[in-house]
C-alpha cells in the first residue's frame, strides 16, 4: 500500500505542491489555503457523500488539517497523538501517543498538525517538546525539550518545514513568557537558531518597553508562519502583551501583535509590521499573513493579507528589506479605533475602550476579535479572500496588578472577570466574509443568526468555500462567487479544524476533523450562560471525515 512506498518530502514537492496533495498547513507557503482540485465543483457537490470516517476516541478541540501524501494521511488530536491512516481506505496504519505529564495544566488543549520532511514527521507538543517521528512507523527518531512547560510554556503549532529545518514558536502568553520562534536541524534536533519576538537589551525595538517588562511581555508565536520561497523570508505572526492591559507594559511593545520578517538560515528578523501598539485586549495577531500578486491603484504588487484579531482587514506590501501599509479596514463592528493613520498604518485607540487599571473597561469586538486563529482562505480563481469572523460580540475586564507566578495564568485581571457580551439588538454572531482586498470591498456574507464561527476556511478550483465552525455541528460548502449555500453535513460534533481537498487515485476527497474544544466552547459556554437562547450542547469526541461525490 501507499505507507511501504512513501514519497519522501522533499523541498521541491514542499515549494511546488502536487494538486492532490496537502502537506503544509495552508497546503503552500503562500498561506493561502487554496486547492487546484476541481473535480467536486459548485454543480456536483450537492451529490457529496461521506466514504469514511475515524473516530479518534479523543475530546477537546480537532484543529490540525487532515494531511495528505500521495495516499498516505496524517492527523493529530489533543494531547499529543498522531494517527498514520491510508487516505482512500480509512484503515489505520500506526498511532502515536504522547505521555503528558501528570501535573501538565493545559489552557489549550489541541494540536494543529504534524509537519513533514523526506520520511519523517515533527510534532510540537503542550508539554513543550519537540518529537521526529519515522513517517512510516511512528517510531520516535528524536525528542527534544523546547522550554519548560512548568512555566507556561507550551506548543500548539504545526511546525514550518524550510530548507531542512524544523520551524516552530512558543504559546504562553497568558502566563507572561518571554515569546520566540525556533529552528532544529530536521535530522538530528540539533537548535540552529533562536529568535526571542521581544528584543533583548541592545537591540532594535528594546526602547518600546520600559523597565523589566519585556523579560515577561507575552509575544507568544502560537501559528505556523508563511514563506516566500523567492525572497527566502518566513512571515511569523506574535501574540498578544503580557498582561492584558496596557498600563502595566507602557510603550509601544514590539514585537507583540506583530508579523516578523524571519531569514530562515539564521532567525534574524529582516523587518516587521506592528498591527497595533500597546496591546491590552489579548489580541494575538498570530495568525500568518497570506502572500498573494495583488493589483491594486493601477500597479501589481506583492501583499500580505492579515484579517486580524483587531478587527482590521489589513493589506500591506512585501519588499526585501520593508513591509508598508498599504489599506487597513474594520470587518466587523469596533468601538477601539478611531481610524488609521494612513502614512504609517498606525490605529487610532480610544482610550474610552482600552483596558486599564481598577475600572472595568468594555470593549468591541471581544477578546477573541473580529477573528481569531482560525485560518481565511485566499482563491486564485476568485481573487477573493474568505474570512471567518464574529460580529457583534464584545468583552470587558476590569484590570490589575498581580504578582507573576510562573507555571501559573498571569492575565492582569481575575479569570471569572473576562466577559463575552453581546451587543444589542444583535441578530447574528458568526459571519463567513468573501471580500475582495484589492478593492476592499465585502462581496458576500453569510450570517449564523444563533452561532459562532470559529472553524478554518478552504477555497479550492471548484468554486467551492468549505467551513465548518458553528455550533450546530454542520460542515458546509458555499459557491465562491455568490456566498449560496450549496450543501451541508451534521457531523459528530462541533468543528473547529481546517477542511482540506485531495486525490488518491483519480478521484478527489475532501477531508475534514470534527473535534469541539478549547475556545470554541468557551465562547459556546458564555453564550449558553447568557440566557441567548442558543444551543448549550455541543458534544465533544474527535473523529475524521471524508467525503466524495456519489458517482
Ligand atoms: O497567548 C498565547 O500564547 C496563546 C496561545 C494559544 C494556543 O496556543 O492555542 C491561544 C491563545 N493564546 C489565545 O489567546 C486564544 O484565543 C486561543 C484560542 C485557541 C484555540 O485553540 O482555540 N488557542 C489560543
Ligand atoms: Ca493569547
Amino acid at each position: 500500500g501507499p505507507i511501504e512506498n512513501y514519497s519522501p518530502v522533499t523541498p521541491a514537492r514542499l515549494e511546488n505542491p502536487e494538486p492532490g496533495n496537502w502537506m503544509l498547513y495552508r497546503r503552500t507557503y503562500d498561506g493561502q489555503g487554496y486547492s487546484p482540485l476541481d473535480q467536486i465543483n459548485t454543480t456536483n457537490v450537492k451529490n457529496m457523500v461521506p466514504v469514511w470516517t475515524f473516530a479518534t476516541g479523543v475530546i477537546e478541540g480537532h484543529e490540525a488539517p487532515p494531511l495528505v501524501n500521495n495516499g498516505v494521511m496524517f492527523i493529530t488530536t489533543p494531547m499529543g497523538q498522531v494517527i498514520a491512516l491510508n487516505a482512500k481506505t480509512g484503515d489505520q496504519y500506526w498511532r502515536y501517543k504522547r505521555e503528558l505529564p501528570e501535573d501538565l495544566f493545559q489552557l489549550h488543549p489541541t494540536n494543529r498538525g504534524v509537519g513533514l520532511w523526506q520520511d519523517k514527521l515533527y510534532l510540537a507538543t503542550t508539554d513543550d517538546h519537540l518529537v521526529a517521528l519515522d513517517a512510516k512507523t511512528g517510531k520516535v527518531l528524536w525528542d527534544k525539550k523546547v522550554q519548560d512547560y512548568k512555566k507556561g510554556q507550551y506548543l500548539t503549532l504545526m511546525p514550518l518545514i524550510v530548507d531542512g529545518k524544523v520551524i516552530v514558536g512558543g504559546s504562553g502568553g497568558e502566563f507572561g513568557v518571554r515569546g520566540y520562534v525556533v529552528a532544529y536541524d530536521a535530522e538530528d534536533g540539533k537548535e540552529l537558531w533562536r529568535t526571542f519576538t521581544i528584543p533583548g537589551e541592545g537591540e532594535p525595538g528594546h526602547d518600546t518597553w520600559s523597565g523589566d517588562d519585556w523579560k515577561s511581555g507575552g509575544g507568544s508565536a502560537w501559528m505556523t508562519g508563511t514563506y516566500d520561497t523567492d525572497t527566502k523570508t518566513v512571515y511569523w505572526g506574535v501574540g498578544n502583551a503580557a498582561p492584558w492591559p496596557g498600563g502595566l507594559h507602557p510603550g509601544d511593545n514590539l514585537y507583540t501583535s506583530s508579523v516578523i520578517a524571519l531569514d530562515p538560515a539564521t532567525g534574524k528578523i529582516k523587518t516587521h509590521f506592528q498591527y497595533h501598539q500597546n496591546d491590552s485586549w489579548d489580541w494575538d495577531e498570530v495568525d500568518a499573513p497570506m502572500l498573494v500578486d495583488l493589483q491594486r491603484d493601477g500597479r501589481s504588487f506583492k501583499s500580505l493579507i492579515h484579517p486580524g484579531r483587531d478587527a482590521i482587514f489589513w493589506v500591506l506590501e512585501r519588499t526585501p528589506e520593508r513591509i508598508n501599509y498599504v489599506n487597513g479596514w474594520t470587518f466587523v463592528h469596533t468601538d477601539v479605533w478611531k481610524g488609521i493613520e494612513p502614512e504609517t498604518g498606525r490605529p487610532i485607540v480610544d482610550p474610552a475602550h482600552k483596558p486599564t487599571l481598577g475600572k472595568r473597561v468594555d470593549f468591541c469586538p471581544s477578546l477573541w476579535g473580529g477573528k481569531d486563529w482560525p485560518s481565511a482562505a485566499y482563491s486564485q480563481k476568485t481573487r477573493f479572500v474568505y474570512v471567518p469572523a464574529n460580529e457583534n460580540f464584545c468583552g470587558g475586564f476590569t484590570g490589575e496588578k498581580l504578582p507573576l507566578v510562573p507555571g501559573q495564568l498571569w492575565l492582569g485581571t481575575k479569570a471569572e472577570d473576562i466577559g463575552l457580551t453581546v451587543r444589542p439588538g444583535a441578530d447574528h454572531f458568526g459571519e463567513l466574509q468573501a471580500w475582495d482586498p484589492a478593492s476592499g470591498k465585502k462581496v458576500w456574507s453569510h450570517n449564523f443568526p444563533k452561532s459562532q464561527l470559529f472553524g478554518s476556511v478552504t477555497a479550492t478550483a471548484g468554486d467551492l468555500v468549505l467551513v465548518g465552525g458553528t455550533n450546530d455541528r454542520m460542515f458546509r460548502a458555499f459557491h465562491a462567487k455568490t456566498g449560496e449555500l450549496l450543501w451541508e453535513q451534521k457531523t459528530n460534533s462541533g468543528i473547529m479544524g481546517m477542511p482540506v481537498a485531495y486525490e488518491v487515485d483519480g478521484t478527489q476527497y475532501i477531508a475534514v476533523q470534527s473535534g469541539w474544544g478549547v475556545d470554541a466552547q468557551r465562547i459556546q459556554d458564555a453564550l449558553a450562560k447568557g440566557n441567548t437562547g442558543l444551543e448549550d450542547n455541543v458534544p465533544q469526541g474527535g473523529v475524521v471525515w471524508v467525503f466524495a461525490v456519489k458517482k
